[in-house]
């Protein structure tokens, strides 16, 4: 089988060795192979897709997997590439905490629901806060590991700002945690990635104090 290596398209110079013949593009199916997936998941479940309360329910699937997965058609520099230095010399973290988030565990396709905290130290150059947010919810609207989706976004943060250095702490429950398998309700799990300054205890320190209230 060829491997090739290609350039991740979200993670800028970061390179990843991908099967050749795994074209994401080509593999994808038409909206009408989609559901008739959908309707075969639903027999599957032990239903009958054809009564009139299904009918409907494919279109419906592929049209939230829409919504659930706009993740892959967008990529960090858009988001975090239009910066301003006009803060009056500020040069200190800056902390955006409890940005709620909803993703897809990459096992068993179902809810990862949780808050992420995010900061950077600037370098020079701020980017509007929204824009941290807005970054968390492009790798969550993806299929994920909670500890993947935790570095994409530091190392998103890190590469597009060149920023000093860059926290990010992800807080969340895994529904296949809940509602299937072990069924551990009230069980959180907690990811941090830490870059440059944040590996510094001082910083660090202020990072939980500023995140902790
Ligand atoms: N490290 C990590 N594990 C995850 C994440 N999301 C789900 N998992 C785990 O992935 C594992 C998959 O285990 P498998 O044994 O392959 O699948 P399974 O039989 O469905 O596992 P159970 O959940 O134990 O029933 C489970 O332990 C999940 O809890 C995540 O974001 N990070
Ligand atoms: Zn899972």
């Amino acid at each position: 089988m060829d491997a090739v290596l290609e350039r991740s398209p979200d993670l800028g110079d970061d390179l990843e060795l991908k099967d050749a013949t795994a074209d994401h593009a080509s593999a994808k199916p038409t909206r009408e192979e989609a559901e008739e997936a959908v309707r075969t998941l639903l027999r599957w479940a032990g239903e009958n897709p054809e009564r009139e309360g299904l009918l409907e329910t494919p279109k419906r699937v592929t049209k939230a997997y829409l919504e659930f997965f706009k993740g892959y058609s967008q990529n960090p520099h858009e988001i975090l590439s239009k910066t301003f230095e006009e803060v009056e010399g500020y040069n200190d973290m800056v902390v955006v905490k409890d940005i709620p988030f909803e993703s897809h565990c990459e096992h068993h396709m179902v809810p990862i629901i949780g808050k992420a905290h995010v900061a950077y130290m600037p370098n020079g150059r701020v980017v509007g806060l929204s824009k941290l947010a807005r970054t968390v919810d492009l790798f969550a609207k993806r299929l994920q590991v909670q500890e993947k989706m935790t570095a994409q976004i530091a190392d998103a943060i890190e590469q597009e700002l060149q920023a000093e250095g860059v926290a990010v702490v992800i807080d969340a429950a895994h529904h296949c945690m809940t509602m299937r398998g072990v069924h551990k309700h009230d069980t959180t799990t907690v990811t941090h990635s830490f870059r440059g300054c944040f590996n510094e205890s001082k910083f660090e320190k202020r990072f939980w104090r500023a995140v902790q209230g």
